[in-house]
């Protein structure tokens, strides 16, 4: 941490935007209770505490999309009320959500304009300013760019620009760099020194200690919905911070041993699948927990050209293995996971499970033989967000034990077992016949991560399973993965958190354009080489992956232990 870099936090120092004794519930819940947060002027403040601590809350209220039960907000020295967030954006409070919000067919112009068209026109005023707002902090940024054109990084900063377009002063980002490679992160941290150097103020909410540490002038940590201090990044170590989330010592993670085997579970095939969808293997689409299998033929693709999204990949994954996929999203990650389990179909190639071809097989049959699933995307395709807790238990395991009894289902028991997911993995709910919608990202996570380590699954595709959990109950997936691993299971682990894929996996591949191109040694290569081979420099530690067969070789049992 740069010290020097920050600017004094004296008494003096302007505050942007104070809330003070803020209060908010609900049924069952105190969500926040009696938060006071200070932002000076000039500052990144970090928000950080374990999931379900009241962040979002907090910033919702900030943010006018939910309106306090009890305390003040002030927005430089003025007490301010807001029914709705225009009324926080017309006082200079912006908001970068997790999930990007930008229509991929429009321009990032239109983007920008489409609800502000009346502060500088649609047309050349508004092309001027965007420049000049991108030019003023760096982000580089050009207003004629499609968007679907557009990377992850490059998108947040329209998401950035937009905000700044509106007059914010004060910018609240929700996890901004939970999709970022390394890389990408410092650009961003450039960025946000930059708002600074302007006198903007940044709420910054992350899970990553060591970037909060990084970044932040100021910390304010939460728990159970109350400020339990505030810390100074120059005299915090990330293992302080966690500690004063969760109020206790942490214990000390246990080093991982190989527990790799020489019995291959999942072998993939020189394996494509078209962007478009592929072709149809005649399997009715069927509604599963992993969405809806969507087959449009490659004759029906846009302009008729098609894209090949996965090309000829192949590889092992045995018992006891864990396989990591590094790689920028889009390179064909979710394809992988579509043809995996079966909510795509493989246009070439095959895909055996415990030697047996299920290549043709429905997702409902391959999940029923063992294949578990923690999805990318945990709103759209892991949970019913309307459905109580112990109905999102049932989702995608509706046969299965305790969910089903010979042909009926078992609501008692599936209500017992989520009760048991609930104590177990630490869901914080007041209960299971509260929505699904109701919890936070975090403790929504946790339930799923729950319910698929619940059916001892074979094999396990885990897409980000620790996307915006806390450190604590990271640690706990991760003990539950690695457990279910000494016991066998194969697990292709795909992961925007480098940290994760390097701690976590046994053999490591990265993805480039729907090809494996390379594999790395996880005891050896660092984070920052990992980000470089993702865009397409592979480093020297890498080797090239040419076939099955090096591929095989590096899969196999004689990795070193680690
Ligand atoms: N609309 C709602 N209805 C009922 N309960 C809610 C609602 N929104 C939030 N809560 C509850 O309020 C508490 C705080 O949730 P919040 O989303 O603010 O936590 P968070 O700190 O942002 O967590 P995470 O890090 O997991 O995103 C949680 O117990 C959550 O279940």
């Amino acid at each position: 941490m740069d010290a020097s870099s920050s600017p004094p936090l004296t008494a003096q120092s302007t505050i942007a935007v104070e809330l003070a004794g803020i209060t908010k519930r609900f049924p069952g819940v105190v969500a926040n209770h009696d938060i006071h947060l200070a932002v000076r002027k000039g500052t990144v403040h970090a928000l950080v505490g374990e999931n379900g601590a009241g962040k979002s809350t907090l910033m919702k209220i900030l943010y006018g999309m939910q309106k306090p039960d009890e305390g003040t907000i002030a927005i430089d020295g003025e007490q301010v009320g807001f029914s709705s967030p225009a009324d926080a954006i017309a006082r200079g409070i912006g908001m970068v959500h997790q999930h990007f919000m930008l229509a991929d067919n429009l321009t990032v112009l239109e983007n920008v304009v489409l609800g502000s068209e009346k502060l500088y026109g649609i047309g050349g005023n508004a092309r001027k300013k965007i420049r000049e707002i991108s030019d003023r902090y760096g982000l580089g940024v050009r207003p004629d760019s499609l968007v679907e054109d557009l990377g992850v990084a490059d998108r947040q900063r329209v998401e950035i620009l937009k905000v700044l377009f509106r007059g914010a002063k004060t910018l609240i980002l929700d996890e901004p760099t939970a999709v970022l490679v390394p890389q990408e992160v410092d650009a961003l941290f450039d960025n946000l020194r930059e708002l600074k150097s302007e006198g903007l103020s940044v709420i910054f909410i992350s899970h990553k200690l060591g970037e909060v540490l990084s970044v932040a002038d100021e910390i304010t940590v939460i728990r159970r919905g109350t400020t339990v201090g505030t810390a100074v990044p120059a005299e915090t170590t990330p293992r302080q911070l966690a500690e004063m989330m969760v109020g206790s010592e942490l214990p000390t993670p246990e080093t991982a041993e190989s527990t790799v085997t020489d019995k291959p579970v999942i072998e993939v095939r020189n394996l494509t699948v078209y962007a478009s969808g592929g072709a149809s293997l005649g399997i009715e689409a069927e509604p599963t927990a992993g969405g809806v299998s969507g087959m449009i033929s490659p004759e029906v693709a846009v302009g008729g050209e098609v894209k090949k999204a996965l090309d000829d990949v192949s590889f092992t994954i045995h018992a006891g293995e864990v396989m990591g996929i590094a790689g920028v999203e889009g390179n064909g990650q979710t394809e992988l996971i579509d043809a995996l389990i079966g909510t795509k179909n493989a246009d070439s190639g095959s895909i055996a499970f415990l030697g047996e071809d299920i290549t043709p097989w429905t997702t409902r049959k391959r999940r029923e033989s063992g294949v578990g699933y923690i999805p990318e995307d945990r709103h759209r395709q892991g949970l019913l967000l309307e459905a109580p807790l112990w109905e999102n238990r049932i989702l995608g395991h509706v046969t299965e034990a305790p969910n089903a009894k010979g042909f009926w289902l078992n609501i008692k028991g599936a209500q017992a077992d989520t009760r048991r997911i609930v104590e177990e993995f630490d869901v914080r709910t007041p209960g299971i016949d509260v929505t699904a919608a109701s919890l936070s990202g975090g403790n929504q996570q946790k339930l799923i991560v729950g319910r698929e380590m619940s059916h001892n699954p074979k094999f396990l595709i885990a897409a980000h399973p620790t996307r915006g959990v806390d450190v604590g109950a990271q640690a706990q997936i991760w003990d539950r993965i690695r457990e279910a691993r000494r016991e066998g299971l194969a697990v292709l682990l795909i992961s925007a958190d480098l940290d994760e894929l390097i701690g976590l996996s046994d053999t490591l591949r990265v993805i480039y354009n729907g090809t494996l191109v390379a594999d790395a040694d996880p005891a050896t290569i660092t984070p920052e080489e990992l980000g470089s081979a993702m865009t397409g420099a592979a480093s020297g530690h890498l080797e090239h992956v040419d076939d099955a067969e090096t591929t095989e070789e590096a899969a196999g049992p004689e990795d070193e232990a680690r």
